[in-house]
């Protein structure tokens, strides 16, 4: 048995567990295979850009010469947060539960995404405000009704942030089982860009001022709003925010856990994963705190509009794939960049090399 440790402000948490066990290897041997490879197939050498570089990190990734992308999970996570009291979005907390009804019945902007990749798209509800109860495509992981207000107290406690995590484990596993050989973490929860920016401030020691952004669409006062709870958020917390899962626990939401520890799992378990924009890079952020390397397993799917984002960026150490201007959330810029990773598959994959094509000058 592990002996627990007692934060200063009095909170009990377990000094190691499962999410402390490394990242999976790339496998080298694949990934000079595919490396060379590349180099023979009927172009100049580097051409294609981008599109080399990710192919060979697939391969390596997936043990695998010939990478694919033909099993991609989408799992959104959903979930109320307490700081939404205090006018930090633009939209009422009522639209988290609403979008997940929105979610089953195949109307919400991912649930079109998905259906146009033929990927399985999964909601689980790891704690919005009030349980939808059954739907078709939607699970129950409800670690509350919402998280508590984070400018005066921790958002969850040991417990229900150790639920949220052990959620989005469980959905890689499953995933991993099923042969899945992607995976794209959503979130749907209003006011997740505040949480998303608080857990920035505290793990890149930035101000809220630079953190902060529209979300929703908030206008100047609502920005003001958002720093303001930050600025609270972060005195109350200080004594604790050096660690990074005390961090989690009082900054985060349950869907932003649930993220972190799809993204860990994932990781550890081999599989690829291609990272949405502000709220998952955040969550992104807070896996490789927790577990150190789990970044060799993620790609950034798109630049977020959402201004900080471009931090979020730099601390992972990744440039995005794209640039749509997207805002949204729920996975979808992450949905998006599926095409352009298959397209590079399919062009390692399927070109022909000098040899086979009796074209000259190649390797
Ligand atoms: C209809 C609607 C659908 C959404 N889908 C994702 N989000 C996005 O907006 C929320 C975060 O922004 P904020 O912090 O400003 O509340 C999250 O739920 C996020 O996924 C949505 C927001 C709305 C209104
Ligand atoms: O980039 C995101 O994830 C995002 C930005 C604004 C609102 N919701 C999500």
């Amino acid at each position: 048995m592990q002996s627990t440790i007692t934060l200063s402000i009095g909170i009990t948490m377990q000094p190691s567990s499962w999410f402390q066990a490394p990242p999976k290897a790339l496998d080298q041997h694949t990934q000079h295979i595919a490396q060379q490879r590349q180099l023979k197939l009927t172009k100049p050498p580097g051409s294609l850009g981008r599109l080399e570089s990710l192919a060979i990190t697939l391969a390596a990734m997936q043990g695998n010469p010939q990478p694919t992308l033909n099993k991609v999970g989408i799992v959104i996570f959903a979930a109320d947060h307490g700081v939404a009291a205090h006018g930090v979005s633009a939209f009422p907390q009522a639209v988290t539960v609403e979008m997940i009804r929105n979610f089953s019945r195949g109307g919400a902007a991912i649930t079109v995404l998905a259906r146009q990749l033929a990927a399985q798209l999964t909601v689980v509800d790891v704690g919005a405000l009030s349980d939808v109860g059954p739907l078709p495509g939607v699970i129950s992981r409800r670690c509350g009704a919402g998280t508590a207000d984070f400018r005066s107290q921790p958002a969850m406690q040991p417990t229900t942030l150790a639920q949220a995590m052990a959620a989005g484990c469980e959905q890689i596993e499953q995933l991993h089982h099923s042969g899945g050989n992607l995976f794209i973490g959503g979130e749907m929860g209003i006011g997740n860009t505040t949480s998303a920016s608080a857990l920035l401030c505290a793990y890149a020691h930035i101000e809220p001022q630079q953190a902060v952004g529209p979300g929703t669409g908030v206008d100047a006062a609502g920005l003001q709003r958002k720093i303001a709870a930050l600025q609270s958020a972060l005195a109350f917390h200080q004594g604790v925010l050096h660690d990074p899962l005390a961090t989690l626990q009082c900054l985060g939401g349950f869907e932003i856990a649930a993220l972190t520890g799809a993204y860990i799992r994932a990781a550890q378990l081999g599989m690829p994963v291609l990272v949405d924009g502000f709220i998952c890079s955040a969550a992104a952020l807070a896996a490789q705190r927790l577990c150190p390397g789990v970044e060799g397993w993620f790609f950034l799917a798109h630049h977020s509009a959402e201004p900080a984002h471009a931090i979020l960026c730099r601390m992972l150490g990744k440039e995005p794939l794209l640039n749509l201007g997207m805002r949204l959330g729920e996975g979808s810029g992450a949905a998006m960049a599926v095409p352009l990773l298959r397209m590079a598959c399919a062009l390692h994959n399927e070109m022909a090399t000098f040899a086979q094509a009796g074209v000259s000058g190649g390797a």
